[in-house]
C-alpha cells in the first residue's frame, strides 16, 4: 500500500503550456441529478469545471437546468432523458462520470443502461453514488471501458459483497480484480485499488463528514483524468487534493463543504503544479 504524500500532486499536475486551448484538457460528460438530487450534480459539475476540464456537459433531469446553468454557466447542459439525442456527445467524450443524485428509478436505470451501451474501450467511466447502487442491486453487466468505481463503504459491500468489516487489503484486491476497475474505496482514510497499484491516503478530517463531498469527489476524479496521464496517478492526486483542501480550511472550521472545497481547487493545482 502506498501512503500519498504532497509529491503526487506535484507529479501529476501539468503545468500548463503557452499555446493551450480548451480541447488539450478534455472533453467530461457527467450524467445524474434527479429532481431531488440537483445538489449533487452541481456539485459533480462545478468540481470536474474548477479543476480544469476543457469542456464539460452534464446531463440531467430538465428540473435542474436553470439552478445548474445559475451555480455553473462553463458547463453545458442536455436533459438526461434525450441521451439517445446525443449518443455523440457521449461517444466523444474522454471521461464520462455517471452516478451522482441519479437516483435508482426505473427512469435512472435506463439511463445507466444507455450509458453502459454507448460507452468505447478507450473511454475512462467514473461510476458513483446511485450508480454503483444500480449495478448491484439489478447485476448489471458492466460495458468494457477504463472503469473507476467510487463507492463508499456500504456502496462497497453492495458492490462486492463484502461487509463493512470484512473489507481489508486482501478481500478488497480480490474484489478489485474481478471487477477489472480501480476502486476508490471511500472513507475517513480512503484507499485506492488498481490493476497495478493499491494508495492510502494520508489526510483528511471529520469536517468533510457532509453530504456531497463524495460527489465533488467523483467531479474532482473526472477533471483530473480528463486532462493528466496515467489514470491510477490522476484518480490517486484527485483523492489526495479532495482532502489536503478540506484538512487546510477545517485549521479555522468545524465543517468544511463541498463548495468550499471546489472554490480552493484552481488556487491549490497552481501551488503544486509541475515545476
Ligand atoms: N445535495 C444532494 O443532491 C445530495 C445527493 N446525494 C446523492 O444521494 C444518492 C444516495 O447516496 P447516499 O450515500 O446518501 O445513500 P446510500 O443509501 O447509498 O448510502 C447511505 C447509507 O450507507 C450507510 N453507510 C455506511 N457506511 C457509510 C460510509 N462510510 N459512508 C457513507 N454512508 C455509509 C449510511 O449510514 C446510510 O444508511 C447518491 O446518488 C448521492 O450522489 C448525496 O450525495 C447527498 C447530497
Ligand atoms: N471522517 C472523515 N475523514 C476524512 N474524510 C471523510 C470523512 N468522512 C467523509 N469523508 C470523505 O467524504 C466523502 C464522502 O463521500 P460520500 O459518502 O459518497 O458523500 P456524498 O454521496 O454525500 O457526496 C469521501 O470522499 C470521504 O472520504
Ligand atoms: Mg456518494
Amino acid at each position: 500500500m502506498i501512503k500519498l504524500n504532497e509529491k503526487i500532486l506535484s507529479s501529476v499536475i501539468n503545468k500548463r503550456p503557452q499555446n493551450s486551448y480548451k480541447g488539450m484538457f478534455g472533453r467530461v460528460v457527467i450524467i445524474g441529478g434527479n429532481i431531488n438530487f440537483a445538489g449533487a450534480i452541481i456539485m459533480a459539475t462545478s468540481a470536474a469545471v474548477y479543476s480544469g476540464a476543457g469542456l464539460v456537459t452534464t446531463m440531467t433531469s430538465k428540473a435542474n437546468k436553470v439552478a445548474l446553468n445559475q451555480s455553473i454557466p462553463e458547463a453545458m447542459y442536455v436533459n438526461y432523458k434525450k441521451i439517445n439525442n446525443n449518443i455523440n456527445l457521449i461517444k466523444t467524450a474522454d471521461v464520462v462520470l455517471i452516478g451522482p443524485g441519479l437516483g435508482t428509478s426505473q427512469t435512472s436505470k435506463n439511463i445507466l443502461q444507455q450509458v453502459f451501451n454507448i460507452i468505447g474501450k478507450k473511454q475512462v467511466l467514473i461510476i458513483d453514488g446511485s450508480a454503483i447502487t444500480l449495478i448491484a442491486n439489478d447485476n448489471l453487466q458492466l460495458p468494457k471501458a477504463n472503469i473507476v468505481f467510487t463507492p463508499h463503504q456500504m456502496e462497497w459491500q453492495r458492490l462486492s459483497g463484502l461487509d463493512i468489516k470484512d473489507q481489508n487489503y486482501l478481500n478488497n484486491k480480490v474484489k478489485q480484480a474481478e471487477l477489472k476497475s480501480t476502486i476508490v474505496l471511500k472513507s475517513h482514510r480512503t484507499e485506492i485499488y488498481t490493476n497495478n497499484n493499491c494508495f492510502q491516503n494520508t489526510v483528511g478530517t471529520p469536517a468533510q463528514a457532509t453530504g456531497g463531498m463524495g460527489d465533488t469527489l467523483a467531479g474532482m476524479i473526472a477533471g483530473f483524468s480528463a486532462q493528466f496521464n496515467q489514470l491510477d496517478l490522476a484518480v490517486a492526486a484527485a483523492v489526495y487534493l479532495h482532502s489536503k483542501i478540506a484538512e487546510e480550511l477545517a485549521k479555522e472550521r468545524y465543517v468544511v463543504l463541498p463548495h468550499q472545497i471546489i472554490q480552493k481547487i484552481p488556487y491549490y493545482m497552481k501551488k503544486y503544479e509541475k515545476k
